[in-house]
């Protein structure tokens, strides 16, 4: 494999060198999500000394990437305006949507931090409530769904501690149907897929390179995902971040076979292989016998650069579409928006009660059928 071979075409990274590379008069590559999308080789290639001349470095979009200062002003601004307009809360278009998914079945996908826990410092703490897991509980007696994260399965799984779901852990690269009590549950399914198994040792060991590399940057902590690695700049003064991004790009050098994607205020290390979240999403519809089927709506909630590749799919399918939970105007491929945790918290009650809604209409249906069968039959 050559190491052209080994950049994968969508190798994207929100890094400085946006400043090093497109310069005051070049507009930055802007990518769904918000970040900017340069190469692996342009990353190794750069400088890391701020937003220099282009205006908009990296840190701007490190920092874009999950802002902590959010306008609380109820009024829109222009841009907020047009942003809502593209993609309007999934809220105020619910009738809409079910309407869109009328004789269709319903999967839900749902990226864990950020969608069904907020957003916190620790990514040790980042729990999810008691509310939100019984919504998700509910949720999956009446469809079949999946969380679908970055994190490795094992530790997604004992925040969320629903057997009934399918899980794809490591941005989809460990995928694993549900253990018990799903009506979805096909087969005596156990782990259904690790594309990126032969990488587990690699991992391990840029893991440890990492840990050792960033040891003496305050507040660096380095995330062992299983099949890919995270770095997180949260709890780093920003005035450290080239400082940590030099010490990923020291180590990243010596692995051409691993890529890097931008998260919120996270630089993600990950196999070069072709897997996403969207090919995750693929596999999961296939594995639930949607693979060539029109009747199906899949629906993904998400709120990270990383849940495009998701939303992306859906788009090019045509079928069913992704939700952004954001608070700012992202680039996006959703096709709608909800502003945190918790309006996705009501989002999912809403369609559980009108499942339920429909199922209860559909029974008192048919045993009024029943009954005037009877009453001929008399
Ligand atoms: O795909 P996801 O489930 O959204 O996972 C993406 C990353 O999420 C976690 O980091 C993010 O959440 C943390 C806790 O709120 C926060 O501290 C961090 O800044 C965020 O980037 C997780 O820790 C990462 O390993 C995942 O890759």
């Amino acid at each position: 494999m050559t190491y052209q071979n080994m950049v994968m075409p969508e190798a994207e990274i929100a890094l400085q060198a946006a400043a090093a590379a497109a310069t005051a008069t070049q507009k930055p590559p802007v990518a769904p999500g918000g970040f900017l999308n340069i190469s692996r080789k342009q990353f190794l290639e750069m400088g890391h000394s701020g937003s220099g001349g282009g205006g908009h470095s990296w840190v701007d979009s490190m920092r874009a990437s999950s802002p902590t200062h959010i306008n609380s002003t109820p009024s829109l601004s222009d841009d907020q305006s047009s942003w809502m307009v593209r993609h309007p809360s999934a809220l105020d278009m619910f009738e809409e949507i079910i309407t869109a998914s009328k004789g269709k079945q319903i999967v839900m996908f749902l990226d864990y931090d950020g969608t069904l826990s907020p957003i916190v410092d620790d990514p040790d703490r980042a729990f999810m409530s008691d509310a939100m897991r019984a919504t998700v509980r509910k949720l999956a007696r009446y469809f079949p769904s999946a969380i679908v994260s970055g994190r490795c399965r094992d530790k997604v799984y004992s925040f969320v501690r629903l057997a009934e779901l399918y899980y794809a852990g490591s941005h989809g690269m460990d995928i694993k149907g549900p253990s018990k009590g799903s009506k979805y549950k096909k087969g005596n399914q156990g782990v259904l897929f690790q594309p990126a198994s032969e990488f587990l040792p690699m991992i391990n060991e840029v893991y440890k390179a990492l840990l050792n590399k960033t040891k003496y940057t305050p507040g660096a902590t380095v995330e062992n995902n299983k099949f890919c690695v995270s770095v997180h700049f949260r709890r780093v003064d920003e005035k450290k971040w080239s400082e940590l991004a030099q010490q990923v790009k020291s180590v990243m050098k010596e692995y051409p076979q691993l890529r890097l994607t931008q998260g919120r205020k996270v630089l993600e290390i990950r196999p070069t292989i072709k897997w996403d979240k969207g090919k995750a999403l693929e596999f999961l519809l296939e594995s639930l016998g949607y693979a060539n089927c029109a009747d199906v709506f899949p629906v993904y909630i998400g709120d990270d650069r990383t849940d495009e590749d998701a939303f992306k799919v859906l788009r090019e399918r045509g079928q069913g579409f992704g939700i952004l939970v954001s608070k700012v105007p992202k680039e996006t491929n959703a096709s709608y928006s909800l502003q945190e945790p918790s309006e996705v918290m009501v989002f999912l009650r809403r369609l559980v009660q009108w499942k339920k809604m429909t199922l209860r209409r559909q029974f008192r249906l048919k045993r009024r059928l029943e009954e005037l069968k009877m009453s001929f039959a008399i």
